[in-house]
């Protein structure tokens, strides 16, 4: 499983958490990353987790200002991006820009979406992989995994029918390994979270616990 963490604006230590996610992933067979900041990327690559870009703009280098670039993250240390993720939606076109601009640059992509039917057209797109996240059910604790099992695995049914080599993760409400697990018999290839990890108060204890029964 990929256990991807998303740090958001959580006023959390970047380098500290990512300091555990590399710790933990030394112990354990799942895939872990986190997504700082942008302007956190280089502290956080420098640990030695792997690193990725919360976002990047459907430009090249030019006159962009305030944009992201994709070269100026993989510059920073980041191997992957998210792109449309439910706090930074895109219109379709700058979906299918970003995600060219990550591969330009040489960026694993994962596209964000509410529900299967937007994972479908997501998937088109050909990124490496989508995800999966009910909105509603995001920052809640409520994990998708077991409020909606049926839109991890409807995520999953709508991918497969478009590519299926584009893996599928889901994500919202998920903080314990249960849900982790519970994620994993629905389908999917991986999570994403933010603030189970983000927001605890012991962030190295939480992913500790994600991974447990992995
Ligand atoms: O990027 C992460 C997701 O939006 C899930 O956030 P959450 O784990 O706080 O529900």
């Amino acid at each position: 499983m990929f256990v991807l963490v998303n740090l958001k604006t959580y006023p959390c230590e970047p380098v500290a958490v990512a300091e555990a996610v590399r710790d933990v992933d030394e112990s354990t067979d799942a895939r872990l990353a986190v997504a700082p900041q942008a302007a956190h990327l280089e502290r956080v690559a420098e640990t030695g987790v792997e690193t990725w870009a919360q976002h990047v703009d459907p430009v090249e280098h030019g006159s962009n200002t305030g944009h992201t670039l994709a070269e100026s993250v993989a510059d920073a240390g980041a191997v992957g991006t998210l792109i449309n993720h439910s706090e930074q939606r895109l219109k379709l076109a700058d979906i299918d820009g970003s995600v060219r601009a990550a591969e330009r640059a040489g960026l694993e992509t994962v596209v964000c979406a509410n529900n299967p039917e937007q994972i479908g057209a997501a998937a088109a797109l050909g990124p490496d992989a989508v995800a999966v996240e009910p909105p509603e059910l995001i920052g809640t604790g409520t994990p998708v995994s077991q409020a909606d099992p049926d839109i991890v695995e409807g995520a999953v049914s709508a991918a497969e029918a478009v590519d299926d080599d584009v893996s599928v993760l889901c994500g919202a409400g998920i903080s314990t390994g249960e849900d982790v697990v519970s994620a994993d018999d629905l389908g999917a290839e991986g999570v994403l979270l933010a603030s189970g990890v983000a927001k605890a108060d012991d962030p190295r204890a939480a992913l500790e616990d994600l991974v447990d029964p992995l």
